[in-house]
């Protein structure tokens, strides 16, 4: 059953820096909701304290269950995070990697199952890497390394999936393809929360939206709630226009439009 994903009150407190402060939203169960807001909003240390990798306080609920009582593993047979930017050690091949999102599932000491290996051939079909499968990920190009951590975490096969910037290295065709990925997940019944910078991205693929400006949530909800353009103009510091655009039956998100 698809599952709701409810944040109350989350705070980061860096030494020098809070970073997350009082963060409350709602992700709703199978839709994809896009965590949005300038560089250094705190989107990033939002998605590590959800995924349990920073450390925090506040509540992340689950389906109406708290996850901070859950054990690492029983957290990750829930919730699964792609990271930004993160080196890929030297010694495994894609395959191996994408795999490696199958141990929460597996007993302690125990090996690869036929089922494993078909989660782990059905995600490495999903993001359309089967031919690069056995080559050494260190070897991989940047936006193929994001593809192989994507696959790990489709591997995972949890009812919530986090991504930070997900199609930063990738072309417009693996943007699209890993965008219709997300979408085709959640209406599958995954519940999807990914931070992204390109706002047209974010109307034409997203339904909900979390905008964050240092470190506070601005405003949330439907997507065209969220892309209001005077509050995106403020928060974004520029002249922002949002237009319906008959191509895609979708806002278009236009910064600094001509004036005429
Ligand atoms: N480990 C850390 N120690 C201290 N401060 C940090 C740490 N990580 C992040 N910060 C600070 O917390 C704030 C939020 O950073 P965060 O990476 O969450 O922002 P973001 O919205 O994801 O930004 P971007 O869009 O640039 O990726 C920034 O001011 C950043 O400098």
């Amino acid at each position: 059953m698809p599952q709701l994903v409810e944040i109350r009150d989350l705070n980061v407190e860096f030494p020098t820096r809070r970073a997350v402060k009082n963060v409350s939203f709602s992700a709703p169960a199978g839709k994809v909701t896009a965590l949005i807001g300038p560089n250094g909003a705190g989107k990033s240390t939002a998605l590590s304290a959800i995924a349990g990798l920073v450390e925090s306080t506040g509540e992340v609920m689950v389906g109406g269950s708290g996850v901070a009582s859950k054990s690492a593993k029983a957290r990750a047979r829930l919730l699964s995070l792609v990271p930004q930017n993160t080196e890929l050690r030297i010694g495994f091949s894609a395959r191996d990697v994408v795999a490696m999102g199958r141990y929460p599932h597996r007993g302690r000491f125990a090996v690869e199952t036929d089922a494993d290996r078909r989660a782990t051939d059905d995600a490495l079909r999903a993001i359309n890497a089967l031919d690069i499968a056995e080559q050494p990920v260190n070897e991989l190009s940047g936006g193929q390394q994001q593809l192989i951590h994507i696959g790990r975490a489709l591997a995972q096969d949890t009812a919530v999936v986090l991504l930070d910037e997900p199609v930063s290295a990738l072309d417009l065709r693996h943007q699209v393809e890993v965008l219709q990925l997300l979408r085709a997940r959640a209406n599958s019944g995954t519940t999807v929360i990914v931070v992204l910078h390109d706002l047209n991205h974010v109307a034409r693929w997203c339904d909900h939206a979390v905008l964050m400006a240092d470190g506070e949530v601005v405003s949330q909800g439907d997507i065209r709630e969220v892309l209001e353009p005077a509050t995106l103009s403020t928060v974004y510091g520029l002249p922002i226009a949002v237009r319906d655009d008959p191509e895609t039956s979708s806002l278009r998100v236009i910064p600094h439009p001509n004036p005429f």
